[in-house]
């Protein structure tokens, strides 16, 4: 017995034992049978604890495979990343669409459910833009014909300046046996890389303008039948184009309120024909992700519509093939927090889910039609900054630094610098000089109770609201930037601005000869 339950137990196989068990527990006495009984029992919890040992190394085995496998994906896309940055283009001369600044495109190679994760790659992929559920499933983005509409990926990747090595990002600060550095700052251009062409398409175009309706229509054909693209327009230009022809009808479009907050999920690209006033429209109809901007000039200033009306065609194929360089323009968040709500709330944070302006200029707080200071009392995370009492007081972006931040005296901002601007408008003081704040703090601007007047806010110069004795209104920089599209890259874009729109510096330089004849 001993022999068969020895064996049946080396084979794994507590039916067996019990089996055994069966057939001989009838020809015993009672003891024998219990004693029997017992030491199969014995066999089973063996045999039983043996499986389960079996399967749990089985399992540490296939984990540890799985582990392997998965290091070894991560090793090829990373060689991938390394072996294949140098992917440098020719730097060019003047604006030629078809070449890339000097910069290094570093792709990181993740599979899908990476993307869902974080990218550990050194670029950031569309997906961890859209990581937040903004386009699940479950969002409307169904394309005109009730197809499944899946956006089109991209890479967003850190180039550097002529770095020439693997390394495509720098630390920015390291410590070493205590000290403190900061490795040499390199300058970072973003270069946008499509995974797949883009196939959807937004344009948002200046109202009242014959000329940029006429540039639209062509711009909206061209895009149908010679590149294939889907083209949403607003719905009251969609209908002005359908009221002159029906050759329109492939144009879609979007209903207000709930429609609009899903349109970043339909559409891989918006295109916006006007000033920088169009560009600030265009960026307030995303209050969240923000699909890449073209702009073309066809404004006053346009300082922040770099492309040229007259060769879109050229501009477009060269930036749907991309890689492309951008500035993401950071926004302000702004919520503004009535008195009632404070009281009711103790945390003064009652906020509808949307009751907040993205701002890509700025939001000023100003005095209104009264005829009484405005009187503020500003926080910066809470500490209290100082009273502003005057006309009012800006609170601007890095982009909206060369817009009414500008006019009220304060400086003027590379848009891809990470920072707040607090400009006083017309302050009672002498020595009230425009400050610029970190990029991550958060402002409230508080109306006193005691104020003698009310005090008005402004988004991008547009949605005033009054803001009463023991409002305040609260903002902080928004995840969500605006990418917008470089006619060269970010720097040479933002001084060709600085130099053409405001004239900046443009003087009569000395003549060659000395008055003092002296050499
Ligand atoms: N005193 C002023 O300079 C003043 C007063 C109010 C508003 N603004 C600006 O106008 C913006 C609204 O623009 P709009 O086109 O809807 O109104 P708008 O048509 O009145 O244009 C205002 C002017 O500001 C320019 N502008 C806008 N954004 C700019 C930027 N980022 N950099 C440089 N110039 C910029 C526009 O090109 C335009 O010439 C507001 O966000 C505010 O910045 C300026
Ligand atoms: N699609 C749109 N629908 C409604 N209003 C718009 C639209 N696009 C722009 N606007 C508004 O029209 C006004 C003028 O537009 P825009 O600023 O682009 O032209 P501009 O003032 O001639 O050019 P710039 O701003 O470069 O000087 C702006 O106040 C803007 O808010």
């Amino acid at each position: 017995m001993v022999e068969d339950q020895a064996q049946a137990c080396k084979d794994h196989n507590p039916t067996r034992l019990m089996q055994d068990f069966l057939e001989k527990a009838t020809s015993g006495s009672m003891d024998d049978m219990l004693v029997e009984f017992s030491e199969t029992l014995l066999n089973m919890s063996n045999c039983l604890r043996i499986a389960v040992e079996s399967k749990a190394r089985a399992m540490e085995e296939a984990a540890q495979w799985k582990r392997k496998y998965e290091f070894e994906c991560l090793q090829n896309g990373a060689e991938e990343a390394g072996g294949l940055s140098a992917n440098y283009r020719t730097s060019s001369s003047g604006s030629d669409f078809n070449s890339v600044p000097d910069v290094a495109i570093v792709q990181g190679h993740h599979s899908h459910e990476q993307h869902l994760g974080c990218s550990e790659g050194p670029g950031i992929s569309s997906c961890d833009i859209f990581k937040n559920g903004m386009c699940s499933s479950e969002s409307n983005n169904l394309d005109g014909r009730g197809l499944l509409y899946q956006k089109v990926l991209f890479n967003l990747a850190w180039g550097c300046d002529g770095i020439k090595d693997q390394h495509a990002k720098h630390d920015i600060v390291s410590c070493e046996r205590g000290d403190i550095r900061t490795d040499i700052r390199r300058s970072k251009q973003i270069i946008l890389e499509w995974k797949s062409a883009p196939r959807s398409v937004a344009i948002f175009m200046k109202p009242n303008s014959p000329h940029v309706q006429a540039l639209c229509k062509e711009m909206v054909k061209w895009l149908k039948e010679d590149k294939g693209m889907n083209v949403f327009l607003e719905p009251d230009v969609r209908k002005e184009l359908l009221d002159e022809s029906n050759t329109y009808t492939f144009v879609q479009t979007w209903k207000t309120g709930e429609d609009i907050k899903t349109l970043h999920c339909k559409v891989d690209l918006v295109i916006t024909l006007g000033g920088d006033g169009t560009v600030l429209w265009a960026a307030s109809k995303f209050k969240g992700p923000v699909p890449p901007v073209v702009s073309f000039a066809m404004g006053s200033l346009g300082f922040m519509t770099p492309f040229k009306s007259d060769c879109f065609k050229e501009c477009l194929r060269n930036v749907i093939k991309g890689p492309w360089p951008i500035t993401l323009r950071h926004r302000l968040c702004c919520r503004i927090v009535r008195a009632a709500d404070c009281q009711e709330s103790t945390n003064c944070r009652k906020i509808l889910e949307d009751d907040f302006h993205l701002v890509l200029n700025e939001v000023s707080i100003d005095r209104g039609m009264s005829s009484f200071l405005t009187f503020l009392e500003c926080y910066s995370d809470n500490s209290f900054v100082t009273y502003v009492q005057g006309d009012g007081l800006i609170i601007s972006t890095t982009s909206g630094s060369t817009a009414y931040s500008l006019a009220a005296g304060g400086s003027m901002v590379h848009p891809q610098v990470p920072g707040i601007l607090f400009t006083p408008i017309c302050p009672h003081s002498l020595s009230f000089r425009p400050l610029i704040l970190p990029e991550y703090v958060t402002l409230r601007i508080q109306v006193p109770l005691h104020s003698r007047g009310q005090a008005w806010a402004s988004f991008d110069g547009k949605d005033r609201q009054i803001l009463q004795a023991g409002d305040a209104l609260e903002c902080n920089m928004s995840e969500w930037p605006v990418p917008t599209m470089c006619e060269v890259e970010s720097t040479c874009d933002f001084l060709h601005s600085v130099q053409e729109c405001l004239h900046w510096n443009m003087k009569k330089i000395h003549c060659a000869d000395n008055p003092e004849g002296q050499l």
